[in-house]
């Protein structure tokens, strides 16, 4: 599979839409208006331009020169693999796989969610093809972590996930793991409880923000405190797990405190708007 489409050009999708054209692919990236087009561009130049001065590709012009970022749906009718990454609200992506049905083309197309917790099964049932829609997961900062989760639902074609798999491992160079498809797969229903728990530790005022992620960083060797972390993946999405996962498992550990679901109200999303459990400049 050699050429793309990313839906979505935020965090993730802008992350996919690298590590594909790294890959050689011709890619296109679809956005919602022009102001996100632009940001989108904006943050594969930057990316692409500090991987070029670490080395790690020869001309960010050249890899930037494969990717094409679109406005019109339309524009990912003849593609092989379409990765959704818009926002993680089930109504959204169940709409868009509407759409991507009627407007792809190619009869064994791959239509991909890179969804953190909801079912595949919900994206598969509402396409004329669910046996060629699969979950594939990747992780943040993409082109930095080397996971990524293949969700196959109850119908999707053993032919779709060998080819997902050959993509991510063979084409991508990432490294996938197998799973089931329940909310949250299996790296989020250990994470989000884990973050989640985090929050009502800082929200009991059981330790500071600092002192917790100093904790697991130094006594736990993680590479950042789940805080940190929470205000990198975003609060709108670390809530929107949660939620998901609560959905599907009604256990109390998934159910959002109370500050979180505050933080979100007030717009304290984390990195993408400069303050969440730390500010950013
Ligand atoms: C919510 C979901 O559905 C699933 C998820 O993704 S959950 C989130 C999973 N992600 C994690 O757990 C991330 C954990 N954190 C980390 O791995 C690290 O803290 C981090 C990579 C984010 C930053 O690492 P750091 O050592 O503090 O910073 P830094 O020195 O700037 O970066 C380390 C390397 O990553 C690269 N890097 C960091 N952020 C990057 C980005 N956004 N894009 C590209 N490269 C990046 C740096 O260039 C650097 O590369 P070199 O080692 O080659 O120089
Ligand atoms: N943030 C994270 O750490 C991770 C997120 N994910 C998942 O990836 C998906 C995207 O998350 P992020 O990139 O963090 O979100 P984000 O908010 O950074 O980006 C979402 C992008 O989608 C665009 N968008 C929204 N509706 C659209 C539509 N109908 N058509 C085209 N573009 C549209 C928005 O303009 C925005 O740029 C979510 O499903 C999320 O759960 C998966 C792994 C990690």
């Amino acid at each position: 599979m050699k050429n793309v489409a990313v839906v979505g050009g935020g965090l993730m999708g802008s992350g996919i839409a690298e590590v594909s054209a790294r890959a050689g692919h011709d890619v296109i990236v679809v956005e919602s208006s022009d102001d996100a087009a632009k940001a989108a561009l904006g943050r594969l130049e930057k990316s692409l331009v500090r991987a070029e001065a670490k080395g790690k590709i020869a001309s960010a012009s050249d890899v930037l020169g494969l990717i094409r970022v679109e406005t019109d749906l339309g524009a990912v009718a003849d593609r092989e693999v379409v990765v959704e990454a818009i926002v993680e609200d089930e109504a959204a992506k169940v709409a868009l796989f509407k759409s991507l049905d009627a407007i792809v083309e190619a009869p064994d197309a791959i239509l991909a969610s890179n969804t953190s917790s909801i079912p595949i099964m919900k994206l598969g049932v509402v396409t004329t093809r669910p046996t060629q829609v699969i979950g594939i997961h990747f992780f943040n900062p993409v082109p930095v972590l080397q996971l990524v989760e293949l969700v196959p639902s109850l119908l999707t074609s053993e032919d779709t996930t060998a080819r997902s798999r050959a993509w991510v491992e063979g084409s991508l160079g990432k490294q996938a793991i197998d799973c089931q498809d329940r909310a949250g797969f299996v790296v989020n229903a250990l994470l989000i409880p884990f973050i989640l728990s985090a929050i009502r530790m800082f929200e009991s005022g059981f330790a500071s923000a600092e002192d917790i992620d100093r904790g697991l960083v130094l006594g736990a060797a993680h590479p950042q405190g789940p805080l940190a972390l929470a205000d990198l993946i975003g609060l709108d999405t670390t809530k929107a797990v949660a939620e998901s996962l609560y959905d599907e498992f009604k256990e109390p550990l998934y159910a959002a405190p109370p500050l979180l679901q505050r933080m979100v109200d007030a717009g304290l999303l984390g990195r993408k708007t400069g303050r969440g459990f730390y500010t950013y400049a």
